[in-house]
């Protein structure tokens, strides 16, 4: 302490030294000022302040959740990117997880609004702050999110080349190895829930030529983000995938999913009040994804665009079977000039890599506007089971890749009908694949003869076909259960009895 007082300047030598220092400043500006010209003082007067207020002053960066009416991809990819540098000594988190399958799953962590979350690159201090507004647009109030970005004002552009494509970069390769899916339902707003159907292509009962045929052009679809570019056509493509019901149509939009890493939206437009709405809902989907429309047969009755019968109510029903014009105004309903100006019109550009998928029932009844070249790019029959369709799910559901009783159901599978759905069921019934295909040769035999049966109604035909499907359970359950055999009269009774209670239940 005595030492730091010795070596201490005196009061008096600092004040010798301000009086210098001063006295020395003074000389200087007196010269400056003879020497140099007003205008050239204060052009560098400026460029020092500039220079100091440049390098210590604050930037902010504003990224919207909307971008020109569309969803701000680089809003999305900063809401994927910041969850993972939410340090430890943040003050709160906002906590969730919406996997239905998996309610005691550990939650996902996300930044509250308002929070501050603290990110560094090469060197500059990213201040991150997600923040809420309410807007007042027309006829509802909606809330706009918002991110402020902010850095220092000499860091600006490299923020905007380095650090925010790098950002971008981080959050397409967390989307590429994100492990779940999202299928989303529209009602009033999109509902998400955890994806998670087992249908893959190998799973599929499809003979292998459409099979592969499907995979390619996904493949080639994915690669091809510069070709789109350079036609001048939005990056989409549209797949109608039509056949009897059963045959797999929904199967393969899970397949689809599964396979290129897809969020699926799954779209009722009954759900969709008009034109505006749809524009919004379908707007306010991401890229990459699959924008599934089943049945669009039931969903779009128009015939003639533009007029009144091209409207969709609400409840499904034609407009034109509605003479009130109170209702016409307030809920006019989907118009099918409204869909295809999303999928080739005006709107289609809005937003990348997107899968559009109508499935139906009946091809023959969709308005032949939406089936125009252009429109569904790939048509894709889905018919009943083929062999080849039998053996996939042969492999599927019995683990079997051959068996003695497999050329018996490929015979009658050729002159039968039969939806693969159906063979599932009977395949999914037994353990035991000798049981299951047997069941399976019986239904198909049921199934012929039924057919054969001149004037036959489709229901007589399911019951008979049902009774002798629960006579075969109840028969097989003798055996394996009780170790039967049949024949005698009392098993025959034995077997009624099951029959009945089985059918009944
Ligand atoms: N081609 C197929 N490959 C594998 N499984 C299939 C196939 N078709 C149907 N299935 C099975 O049948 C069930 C019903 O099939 P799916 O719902 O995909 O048929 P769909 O054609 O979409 O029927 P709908 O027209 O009634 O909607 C599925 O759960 C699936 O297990």
């Amino acid at each position: 302490m005595a030492s730091f007082f010795k070596e201490s300047p005196s009061m008096s030598n600092l004040l010798t030294f301000y009086a210098s220092i001063s006295t020395l400043s003074m000389i200087i500006r007196t010269i400056l000022n003879e020497i140099v010209p007003r205008r050239a003082r204060d052009f560098f007067t400026k460029k020092f302040i500039d220079f100091f207020s440049n390098y210590f002053a604050d930037f902010t960066f504003v990224i919207e959740d909307r971008w020109q009416a569309v969803p701000n991809e680089t809003f999305r990819a900063v809401e994927i990117y910041l969850p993972t540098r939410i340090s430890s000594d943040t003050r709160s988190l906002i906590l969730g997880n919406n996997d239905n399958n998996n309610i005691t799953g550990l939650p996902k962590s996300n930044m509250p609004t308002d929070s501050k979350v603290i990110d560094e690159f090469e060197n500059m201090r990213l201040e991150w702050i997600l923040k809420e507004k309410e807007t007042n647009q027309t006829f509802h109030y909606s809330r706009k999110r918002y991110f402020n970005l902010t850095c220092k004002k000499r860091d600006r552009d490299r923020v905007m080349k380095e650090y925010i494509p790098q950002v971008c970069r981080t959050a397409k390769s967390i989307l590429d190895q994100r492990e779940k899916l999202y299928i989303y339902t529209y009602d009033d707003h999109w509902v998400s829930t955890v994806f998670k159907h087992p249908a893959t292509f190998k799973t599929l009962a499809l003979d292998s030529s459409l099979k592969n045929s499907i995979i390619d052009d996904l493949n080639l679809f994915c690669q091809r983000k510069e070709y789109f570019q350079s036609v001048g056509r939005a990056w989409k493509r549209g797949y109608l995938l039509y056949g009897p019901p059963g045959t797999g149509k929904s199967t393969l939009v899970a397949a689809i999913a599964n396979y290129l890493r897809f969020n699926i939206y799954d779209l009722q437009l009954q759900n969709v009040k008009n034109d505006a709405e749809l524009r919004r809902v379908l707007t306010a989907t991401a890229n990459r994804s699959i924008l599934l429309i089943e049945d669009i047969d039931c969903s779009t009755k128009a015939r003639a665009r533009g007029s009144a019968r091209d409207i969709v109510r609400r409840d499904g029903s034609n407009r034109d079977d509605d003479r009130s014009d109170n209702k016409r105004s307030f809920d006019p309903g989907v118009t099918l000039s409204g869909l295809l100006n999303f999928i080739d019109g005006l709107w289609s550009t809005c937003g990348d890599e997107r899968i559009i998928i109508f499935t139906t029932n009946y091809k023959e009844k969709i308005d032949p506007a939406l089936l125009r070249p252009g429109r569904m790019d790939v048509p894709i029959y889905m018919g009943y089971c083929s062999p080849a369709g039998f053996r996939n799910l042969a492999s599927t559901y019995l683990s079997i890749e051959d068996h003695l009783l497999f050329n018996c159901i490929d015979d009658l599978i050729k002159r039968i009908e039969i939806t693969p759905a159906e063979v599932a069921q009977h395949l999914m019934k037994f353990g035991d694949p000798k049981i299951a295909l047997e069941s399976l040769i019986k239904y198909l035999r049921m199934k012929e003869i039924a057919k054969e049966g001149n004037g036959t109604e489709r229901a007589e035909e399911d019951e008979v076909i049902k009774q002798e499907e629960v006579k075969f359970i109840a028969k097989e359950h003798l055996k394996v259960v009780c170790g039967k055999q049949g024949g005698k009269d009392g098993d025959v009774r034995e077997e009624d009895e099951i029959s009945r209670s089985i059918y009944l239940s």
